[in-house]
């Protein structure tokens, strides 16, 4: 088998049809539903039945297609069988089942999260553990101590180097015995794991599985599944040594993610503007302060310098973005990748550039672990010494990024394959997504390249299509054939940026040289802050701590050259031919309310229930202190008015008592020179009239020439 799959049902099934046809583990299907999801989509519904019977998968289709659900259900319902049989048995054991191999640490946890959310009622049966590389002997441990180590996520590397460390403390280890316990194994984004550099770790895995060249045709190989957007040479060649007779399941490129016709769910917009190297700030601008960029999305530079550069620039006109790149330390790009998905942060900026030295294993100290870890960075410096590696740690290469409106390449990228990945963070399991690069005269060969790679489009289907409309709206420039290579020139005139030029260049000033470095050292510095493992030196030297703390970034920004009305556009300077298409400015990026009391309207003489009640002082004041008073509490209760419910309402409850200023003065001396003024000057919570009066009517009449607060 080995044929392009496309929709040949006039009725694509449900997932419950899909799991009920094929006698999926009820668990798996709960698992399933409880996402939500509604259909599967082609791919799916084309590669897990094929997994389901036991035969080993090649699956190649674009990104964001919903590749992760086509081997994670085979998998589960083959460990909950064998599981199944073992609790019969009486025989359970603590035993790998199953490896998935990632290529970054930040895919290991997202596949791991995916495994988990679709295995989410197998709990019981199926445990699921990410090694992420920290330090070789930890994952080792990590393995040996889990009662369920059932499904063990990792990359290639970080595996290799827990298995060379089990193997230095018992037979017995879990990762010791590999060859006979493992019943699947999955390389996920298989094209990226090898361009990543990781072919010696992958080989010596797969030998750890049995899966040699040498014994390809051994019965009782685990089941395999090689998971790629792209098929090069390397993957068909890993193909020949990790499966065998496998079926290629392959979603035809003309084919839309859930079936029908890709140019009719026209998901991703692929466009262009020419602009000059020195201009790019001033489009980027006025894409996302006039609103022409719609919804959320992620700013890819070429790097990491960059980066926090286009990141300095957004913060002075109060625009918020995030970072993201391979220099930052894990937990940092983990929490990045986290607060983007829960809707923190709208914009993300960042690059697929690999820095010099990438933060993988430090376990130096380690001394199981220094043999395999001197040998992996003298493969990564060879690596780095290839001009193909400069683009392959690309932090967000394959992260399932949620709500991703659209992708702007302000700077072009270097290869097909990261311009591949770069748009696939948007237009995801069938939703609609524009990508948008920005092209410098020097960049004209590469977007040649990416043209000769793209599938050509219908000009009316990208008219129709993408996520944002006025993008849409603009049209496209040059083209008249009926199907055109994308990206196609967006028809964005230049002239538009012009009365932003100078406000976008006095801003472009205070992004010195040295508040990028200093950006740059201000992120390490915050995770030495977070760091568990300095929690103690800090506290034996608490002026290292403050020094960390005092040093901000915000010190080297020149915010003086930013005046505060040049973060607002106003209306006029917006282009008549942008106000045409429907844009405008868009004066806010901060993060909208998620209290779940927003939005909600309260009803006439409701009361409202969103202030704070609790530092109110006539709702909170506490009379019951009060001394000398004698009959005077009875004096004070309320008297029966119409025009005063709320003093009603305060008399029915225990700590609120309203006082009359005659009362207060007898208790408490004459009164302050502030209530006098405040008196004469007829100011406080009465009004004269109460008649006339827009106040509420909190007090009789007779007391509203002399109320007064008084807290004890
Ligand atoms: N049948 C489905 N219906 C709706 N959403 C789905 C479906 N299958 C997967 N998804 C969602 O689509 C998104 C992309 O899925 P997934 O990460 O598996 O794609 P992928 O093909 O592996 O992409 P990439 O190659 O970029 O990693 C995820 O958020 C996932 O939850």
């Amino acid at each position: 088998m080995g044929s392009d799959f496309e929709d040949d049902d006039e009725k694509p099934p449900t997932w419950g049809e899909l799991c009920a046809s094929l006698e999926v583990d009820r668990r798996v299907r709960r698992g399933i539903l409880d996402l939500k999801w509604e259909r599967p989509t082609l791919v799916q519904r084309a590669a897990i039945p094929v997994g389901l019977e036991g035969r080993d998968v090649l699956i190649h289709a674009r990104t964001g297609s919903g590749k992760t659900a086509c081997y994670a259900v085979p998998v589960l319902a083959r460990l909950l069988k064998h599981k199944d049989v073992e609790v019969r048995r009486g025989e359970q054991r603590s035993e790998v089942l199953a490896v998935v191999l990632g290529p970054t640490r930040e895919l290991v946890a997202q596949a791991r999260r995916q495994l988990s959310d679709l295995g989410a009622y197998c709990g019981d049966a199926v445990g699921v553990v990410a090694l992420l590389g920290e330090r070789a002997a930890d994952d080792a441990k990590r393995v040996a101590h889990n009662p369920r180590p059932d499904v063990l996520v990792a990359t290639p590397a970080a595996l290799h180097e827990a298995i060379e460390a089990a193997a230095a403390t018992s037979a017995g280890h879990p990762l010791s015995r590999l060859g006979e316990t493992v019943l699947a194994f999955v390389v996920d984004e298989a094209d990226l794991v090898l361009s990543f550099g990781y072919d010696e770790d992958v080989e010596a895995v797969l030998g750890t599985l049995g899966l040699s060249a040498a014994r390809g045709a051994a019965a009782d190989r685990p089941q395999g599944f090689l998971v790629s957007a792209t098929l090069g040479d390397d993957v068909a060649a890993l193909k020949r040594v990790a499966l065998r007779k496998a079926a290629t399941v392959r979603l035809c490129e003309s084919a839309g993610v859930f079936g029908g016709d890709r140019d009719d769910e026209a998901a991703l917009a692929q466009y262009v503007v020419p602009v000059s190297k020195d201009d790019k700030y001033l489009v980027v601008y006025v894409l996302l302060k006039l609103g022409l960029l719609e919804g959320r999305g992620i700013l890819f530079v070429n790097d990491v310098d960059e980066c926090y550069r286009l990141k300095l620039f957004l913060d002075l006109f109060s625009i918020r973005c995030l970072v993201l790149n391979a220099e930052l330390p894990l937990a940092s790009r983990l929490h990045a990748i986290d607060a983007y998905n829960r809707g923190y942060y709208d914009l993300l900026v960042a690059t697929d550039a690999a820095v010099s030295a990438p933060a993988t294993n430090d376990d130096d100290e380690d001394e199981m672990a220094s043999s395999s870890s001197k040998k992996k960075k003298k493969k990564k410096k060879s690596k780095e010494e290839e001009p193909k590696s400069d683009d392959a740690y690309g932090v967000a290469r394959g992260i399932d990024f949620r709500n991703v409106s659209w992708v702007l390449n302000v700077d072009f990228p270097r290869t097909r394959s990261s311009y591949t990945h770069r748009v696939g963070r948007t237009a995801r399991a069938g939703a609609r997504g524009t990508a948008l690069s920005l092209v410098a005269p020097s960049d004209a060969s590469f977007l040649e390249a990416v043209r000769a790679d793209q599938p050509p489009v219908r000009l009316a289907a990208l008219a129709t299509g993408g996520a944002c409309s006025v993008v849409a709206a603009l049209g496209t420039q040059g083209v008249d054939a009926t199907r055109v290579a994308q990206p196609v020139d967006l028809a964005f005139d230049a002239g538009a940026c012009e009365p932003f030029r100078y406000r976008v260049a006095d801003v472009k000033r205070g992004v010195t040289r040295a508040a990028v470095r200093e950006a740059r050292a201000a992120e390490l510095r915050k995770e030495l802050l977070n760091s568990k493992q300095l929690e103690a030196h800090f506290a034996q030297n608490p002026n290292d701590l403050d020094f960390l703390k005092r040093d901000r970034i915000e010190l080297h920004v020149r915010r003086d050259l930013v005046a505060e009305n040049v973060k607002k556009v106003p209306s006029y300077l917006v282009p008549q031919a942008l106000k045409a298409v429907g844009a405008q400015p868009r004066q806010s990026f901060k993060r909208k309310k998620t209290s779940h009391r927003a939005g909600v309207k309260r009803k006439k003489g409701q009361p409202d229930q969103s202030r704070r009640k609790d530092n109110d002082p006539l709702q909170t004041f506490d009379a019951s202190g009060l001394r000398n008073l004698g009959d005077a509490d009875a004096k004070l209760a309320p008297k029966k008015n119409k025009a005063t419910p709320n003093a009603a309402a305060a008399a029915a409850r225990p700590t609120a008592k309203v006082f009359s200023d005659s009362d207060l003065a007898a208790a408490d001396g004459p009164l302050s020179n502030r209530a006098k003024w405040k008196q004469q000057h007829k100011k406080g919570s009465w009004a004269k009239n109460p008649k006339t009066s827009k106040r509420p009517k909190k007090f009789a009449r007779g007391d509203s020439q002399a109320f007064r607060r008084k807290k004890i």
